[in-house]
C-alpha cells in the first residue's frame, strides 16, 4: 500500500506528500530551523541524537564511519533534512543534490544495506518525538520521500563506482604560510582528479580521521594534476588548524570527490562581477585562472576584501594575472583598518560604490564567495542595485541552504533568521549539505512524478523494493526488526 502511494495510487494522493512532510517535520520542531523560542526548540537536537543512538545500537559497525565528536555531524543531518523538507514541493530540484550526496557517501563506506538502517531509525525517531499527532499518512509521505532520497543516492553511488575511486589520497607537496592564520597548500593526488574550476572538495587529515571538511579548489585544472587550497585556521577548527599549523610537506590527506556548480559558463557573453571575501577567494581564483586559458573578450571585475591589508594573502598573484590579462581588473578593499590608504569598507559597500562608475552591473554575471554573512549582505545589496537574482551565483555551503527557497532563477533570499550552520562556519563548508546555487528550480516535479521516473528507469533494490512488499510502514518495520 505504501509503495503504491508513493507511486501515485489512490491510497495517498501524491499531491499531499509535501504538505504531510512539512506538517510532520513541524511536529518535531523542524519548522523553526534549528533553535527558536517555541516549545519545540530543542527537539531537533534531541531527535538527531536519538536517531544516531538508534543507528549505532542497531548497527554498531556504523559508528566507525563517524568522527568521535558528533556535533557537526548532527548539524549536517538536520540541515539536509531542512533542505529536503524545504524543497518538498519540488523533488526534481533535489535530484542533483542527492546524487552528489550519494557519490560523496562512498568515501564513508556507505552500503545499500545502511540506507535501510537509516530509514528505520529516522522514521522511528521522527515518530518518537512527534507523539500521538503522527498519522499513517505521514508514514506514507516520508516513505515516498525516502524512496526518492535513498534510491537516487544509491544509484548515483553505484554509477560513480564504475568511474572513480571512493576517495583519493593526496600528498602535500607545498605548504606556504601566507599569514599566521592562512596557508596555501598544494596537493598531489595519487591518481587523476578531474574537476571543474569553481568546484570544492572534502578533505580529511591524518590528525583527525573521519572528520571531513570542505574547501574550494583554488586553481584551474592543471596538467600535473595538483590542487591548491586556501585555508584559514579557525579557532577550535580541527581540520583547518591542522592544515595551517600542523601539516608539512610529505603529509598525506584524503580527498572526497569534487562537488559544486559555481562554474563559469563559457556560453555567456556577459562581463563578470566577482566578489570574494577572505579565503572565499579560492573558487573565484580558480575561475579566473580557467578563463585565462580561453577568454579574450569578457571583462572581469574582481573585488577582493579582507579585514586588514596583510590578509590580502593572494593579491600579488591576482595583480600579476591582471597585468598579463587585460580583461581582468582587481579592486582590493580593507574593512577593519580606518587608516588603510587604499579602498576601505565592507565588500558590499565597496562594490556598490564602484557600481556608480559601472552602470551595467546589472548586465553582469555575478559570482559571490565568502562567509555566510558576507554572501547574505552582498546579495541583499546587489538586489538594491537592481541586479536580477537569476544572474547571481554564489558558493553556498551548510548554513547557506536556508538562504534559498524554490521559485526564481538562482533562488530567493530568505530573512536572516533562516537556519545557519553553527559550529562549522569558517571550516570551509558544512559536510553533506553541498551547494545551493545552480540553474534555478523547476516547478514541474512531484514525488509521484519522481517515483514514476525512478520506476521507468528501473529504480530497484534498496528500500523501495523491500518496503514495497509490506502493506504498511509499521508492518515493514516489524518485518525488518524481528
Ligand atoms: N577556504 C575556502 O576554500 C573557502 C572559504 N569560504 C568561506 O569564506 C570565508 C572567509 O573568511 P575570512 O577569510 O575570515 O574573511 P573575513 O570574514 O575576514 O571577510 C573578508 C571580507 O569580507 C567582507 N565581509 C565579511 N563579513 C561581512 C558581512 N557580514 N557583511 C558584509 N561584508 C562582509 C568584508 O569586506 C571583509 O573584509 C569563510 O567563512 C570560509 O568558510 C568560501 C569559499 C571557499
Amino acid at each position: 500500500m505504501v509503495r503504491q502511494a508513493a507511486m501515485g495510487s489512490t491510497d495517498l494522493d501524491p499531491a499531499r506528500v509535501p504538505a504531510l512532510i512539512r506538517e510532520s517535520f513541524a511536529l518535531v520542531g523542524g519548522e523553526s530551523g534549528s533553535s527558536g523560542n517555541s516549545d519545540n526548540s530543542d527537539k531537533p537536537d534531541k531527535i538527531v541524537s536519538y536517531f544516531y543512538a538508534l543507528v549505532f545500537t542497531e548497527c554498531p559497525a556504523l559508528r566507525d564511519m563517524f568522527p568521535p565528536m558528533m556535533d557537526a555531524q548532527r548539524d549536517r543531518l538536520f540541515q539536509a533534512l531542512v533542505r529536503i523538507v524545504g524543497q518538498a514541493e519540488h523533488p526534481d530540484s533535489l535530484v542533483a543534490y542527492l546524487r552528489e550526496l550519494g557519490r560523496d557517501h562512498r568515501k564513508y563506506g556507505a552500503q545499500p544495506e545502511h540506507y535501510d538502517v537509516v530509514w528505520r531509525c529516522l522514521i522511528s525517531a521522527l515518530k518518537h518525538y512527534a507523539g500521538a499527532a503522527w498519522t499513517p499518512d505521514m508514514d506514507a509521505a516520508w516513505l515516498a520521500a525516502y524512496q526518492l532520497i535513498a534510491g537516487t543516492m544509491m544509484e548515483a553511488a553505484e554509477q560513480d563506482a564504475q568511474l572513480a575511486p571512493a576517495w583519493w589520497t593526496a600528498r602535500v607537496v607545498r605548504h606556504e604560510l601566507r599569514t599566521p592564520d592562512i596557508a596555501v597548500l598544494t596537493l598531489q593526488p595519487d591518481s587523476p582528479y578531474e574537476f571543474r574550476a569553481g568546484q570544492y572538495l572534502s578533505l580529511e587529515t591524518q590528525r583527525w580521521p573521519r572528520v571531513w571538511r570542505h574547501f574550494s579548489i583554488a586553481n584551474a585544472p592543471r596538467s600535473d594534476n595538483t590542487l591548491t587550497l586556501h585555508v584559514r585556521a579557525i579557532p577550535a577548527g580541527w581540520v583547518s588548524t591542522a592544515l595551517v599549523n600542523h601539516t608539512r610537506v610529505g603529509d598525506v590527506v584524503r580527498l572526497g570527490p569534487p562537488s559544486g556548480t559555481m562554474l563559469c559558463t563559457t556560453t555567456s557573453m556577459r562581463d563578470l562581477l566577482c566578489i570574494a571575501g577572505g579565503t572565499g577567494l579560492a573558487p573565484i581564483k580558480a575561475m579566473v585562472e580557467d578563463m585565462a586559458k580561453w577568454n579574450t573578450t569578457r571583462q572581469v571585475r574582481l573585488f577582493y576584501g579582507a579585514r586588514h591589508d596583510d590578509e590580502l594573502y593572494d593579491l600579488a598573484a591576482l595583480e600579476h594575472l591582471a597585468y598579463r590579462r587585460r580583461w581582468l581588473s582587481v579592486v582590493s578593499a580593507v574593512s577593519h583598518d580606518p587608516h588603510f590608504p587604499g579602498e576601505r569598507g565592507m565588500l558590499p559597500d565597496v562594490v556598490a560604490r564602484h557600481g556608480e562608475f559601472f552602470e551595467h552591473w546589472a548586465g553582469h554575471d555575478v559570482y559571490v564567495s565568502g562567509s555566510v554573512a558576507m554572501v547574505r549582505a552582498t546579495i541583499a545589496r546587489l538586489q538594491e542595485l537592481n541586479i536580477p537574482l537569476a544572474s547571481i551565483r554564489f558558493d553556498a555551503y551548510g548554513g547557506m541552504d536556508g538562504l534559498w527557497q524554490p521559485g526564481a532563477g538562482q533562488g530567493v533570499p530568505m530573512p536572516p533568521s533562516a537556519p545557519a550552520g553553527p559550529g562549522t562556519a569558517g571550516e570551509g563548508r558544512t559536510e553533506g549539505v553541498g551547494h545551493a546555487n545552480g540553474a534555478g528550480v523547476s516547478t514541474a516535479g512531484s514525488w509521484a512524478a519522481q517515483g514514476a521516473w525512478r520506476r521507468d528507469n528501473g529504480w530497484r533494490a534498496g528500500v523501495a523494493g523491500q518496503v514495497g512488499a509490506a502493506r504498511t510502514l509499521d508492518e515493514w518495520l516489524v518485518s525488518q526488526t524481528s
